[in-house]
């Protein structure tokens, strides 16, 4: 199975990282032609949403990462990517709006928005979460169904192939997300 990661901005190195761990093959996409490549899913990191969306519109990327989304390839997307998957977006432009979710960006404020925690994902028990900037899930409709849920906010949620996380599993000791995203 081929696992690529988007990397025209943010965290993917880290995540590629993960995937070493794990022994788990993957190729960066950078272009248009690096979908030319076989792609059985894909993770979309954490980094800065705007920036992203804009690089996916200009390397004319959007439009085949899309339509494989839409045909049930799985994906993965951490915070910036989650932003990138939801159908809506407070403070911010929907992208693929794939998922039946509703998000707001920054969502904890200037203060609060980086912060570390452990707390419990549906099957997976107790993670390390490590947030940054980052968004959380108001609401969840449709086919998608919460994963985690810290302070009140949803911060974790899959609907069918599309997995998404508030959070950045990549970054923290545990490969238990990285482990149940390579199982969907
Ligand atoms: N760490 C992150 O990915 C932050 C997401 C960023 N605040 C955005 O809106 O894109």
């Amino acid at each position: 199975m081929a696992t690529g990661i988007l990397a025209l901005q943010g965290a993917f190195a880290e995540h590629a990282a993960m995937l070493d761990r794990l022994g788990e093959p993957h190729f960066e996409i950078r272009q248009a032609r690096d979908l030319e490549k076989p792609l059985d899913r894909l993770i979309i990191p954490g980094g800065e949403s705007t920036v992203m969306r804009r690089l996916l519109h200009d390397l004319d990327l959007f439009d085949a990462l899309r339509a494989r989304i839409a045909e049930g390839m799985p994906v993965f997307g951490t915070c910036a990517g989650l932003i990138l998957l939801a159908k809506q977006v407070d403070g911010g432009v929907p992208c693929f709006a794939t998922m039946d979710i509703a998000v707001k960006r920054n969502a904890y404020g200037r203060q609060l928005g980086s912060f570390f925690t452990n707390d419990s994902f549906e099957g997976l028990g107790t993670l390390p979460m490590t947030f940054i900037r980052a968004p959380y899930i108001e609401s969840v409709s449709g086919g998608a169904k919460a994963l985690a849920v810290v302070g009140g906010k949803i911060v974790a949620a899959r609907q069918d192939n599309q997995l998404v996380t508030a959070f950045h599993p990549e970054l923290d000791s545990s490969t238990a997300i990285h482990e149940y995203f390579l199982k969907m």
